[in-house]
């Protein structure tokens, strides 16, 4: 969505919660879901693609291809509940990024903004997404239509070295290589090194490796091998795994913002960030180190917009100074001479006040209570600042130890907040 700051990191543990547990690693499913809302996409007129999360209407949800995946759908819905700010679209697409990060995988470039369609007005007809029974021409159709070419194809085809094949949905069965909850180059070994005849069974047409019988292979899959040009990516792969991961996170991030707004793009030159946005950045970096010197120094002439939050987190140099509570006159400095506005609320709803009264800084409570923090305001769980700092008044009760800056001193954030509310009655 336009203008939408997410806390990459923190998002990413809660999914990593939801994909990695005593239950399930949902992990391949995940990177599959992100694949099939994109891989919809036709260059000549732009439709179809990730953008407007489609895979929740008629008839795409139901496309034969897309079987199986309400369970990750279903799986990743209670984080977009606690995200409204996060659009379906981007949540699929991330998560599929996480997942293969969390199975030792590449990073995945990603910029959220994909929107959700409030209604089934864009979605693309069934059938775009690639037939397993066919060959290399087939491959060449689909992909060229997303506008792919062949070192592309081998490299996304790579995601098969994640989870396995199921009887059930696809007709197919078996996991291509022996460790399917790792993210490396061995499928395109085995594909090389591994001797496949057709499975003797009762399923679809498929390959099976006559050495163990228990690994599978795609039809397309086997293209990769027979194709004198997709081979020879093939083989590049399998030998330098490290390629691999590079070409593979490339044409990947290419995939999931296909049809995408331009923000969406990781490689878009306008989205880079300038020279001021850079300085900014630092002067975030500094502050949360409470480095007062470096802060005056970029904040001389305008080098860089100290006001500016971070995008991600929605957070400012004030926050993160008062997060970590530093002394009284460099909090005074990003009040009272960057004039940074205590009340910003970052992604969670927490002004600076909020953060400082969390862990009982009394020195920047006075402060930002003399600056003039709107003591009303509310974070995402309903709280104000004063309430914050009750609630964790017990929790962090004589925990912190001197070197951390002393104890926290949670009464007197408590008293100082309360005197401030007091005086503006
Ligand atoms: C090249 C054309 C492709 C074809 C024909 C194809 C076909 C299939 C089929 C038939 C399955 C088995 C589904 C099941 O039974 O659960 C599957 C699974 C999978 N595919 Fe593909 N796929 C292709 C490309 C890709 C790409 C580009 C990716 C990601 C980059 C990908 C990732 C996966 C993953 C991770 C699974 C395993 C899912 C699980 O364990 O539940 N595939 N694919």
């Amino acid at each position: 969505m336009e203008g939408t700051v997410v806390n990459d990191d923190a998002l990413k543990s809660e999914i990593r919660q939801a994909l990695i547990n005593q239950k399930v690693n949902a992990c391949p499913i995940a990177m599959r879901i992100a694949w099939h809302a994109a891989g919809t996409y036709d260059k000549r007129d732009g439709s179809g693609g990730s953008d407007g999360g489609t895979m929740r209407f008629e008839p795409q949800v139901y496309d034969e291809a897309n079987k199986g995946l309400s369970i990750i759908r279903d799986l990743l819905l209670p984080i977009k509940e606690n995200h409204p700010e996060i659009s379906q679209a981007d949540l699929w697409a991330f998560a599929g990024c996480a997942a293969i990060e969390f199975l030792g995988g590449p990073k995945i470039p990603f910029k959220f903004g994909r929107r959700d369609d409030e209604k089934p007005v864009r979605v693309p007809p069934n059938g775009r997404l690639p037939d397993a029974s066919q060959g290399a021409d087939h491959l060449r159709q689909v992909f060229n239509r997303m506008g792919f070419d062949d070192k592309e194809i081998v490299a996304l085809s790579g995601g098969h070295t994640l989870g396995r094949m199921h009887e059930i949905r696809s007709g197919y069965d078996g996991p291509w290589t022996h460790t399917p909850l790792k993210f490396n180059n061995d499928y395109y070994k085995h594909l090389v090194e591994k001797t496949w005849k057709l499975k003797d069974w009762a399923g679809k047409k498929m390959y099976t490796d006559v050495e163990t019988g228990t690994l599978g292979m795609l039809p397309t899959d086997l293209a990769l091998i027979q194709d004198p040009s997709f081979k020879k990516y093939t083989v590049q792969f399998a030998k330098d795994e490290k390629l691999f991961f590079e070409e593979f996170a490339k044409a990947y991030a290419k995939l999931i913002s296909l049809g995408c707004p331009p923000r969406c793009n990781p490689f878009n030159q306008d989205e880079k960030v300038s020279g001021r946005a850079k300085a900014s950045m630092e002067f975030r970096e500094y502050a949360m180190h409470g480095a007062i010197l470096p802060c005056k120094e970029l904040a001389k002439g305008g080098l860089a917009d100290v006001k500016a939050v971070e995008p991600t987190s929605g957070r400012t140099a004030l926050h993160k100074a008062a997060f970590w509570g530093h002394p009284k006159p460099f909090i005074s400095f990003l009040v009272n001479d960057c004039k940074i506005d205590p009340n910003v609320q970052d992604i969670f709803g927490d002004t600076a006040l909020h953060d400082a009264a969390k862990f009982g800084h009394a020195d920047v409570c006075q402060v930002l209570v003399d600056a003039g923090t709107d003591l009303m305001l509310r974070n995402k769980h309903g709280k104000t600042a004063l309430e914050v700092a009750q609630l964790h008044s017990p929790k962090f009760a004589l925990k912190a130890p001197p070197e951390a800056g002393g104890y926290p001193n949670h009464a007197a954030c408590i008293s100082i907040i309360s005197a401030g509310k007091r005086s503006k009655m």
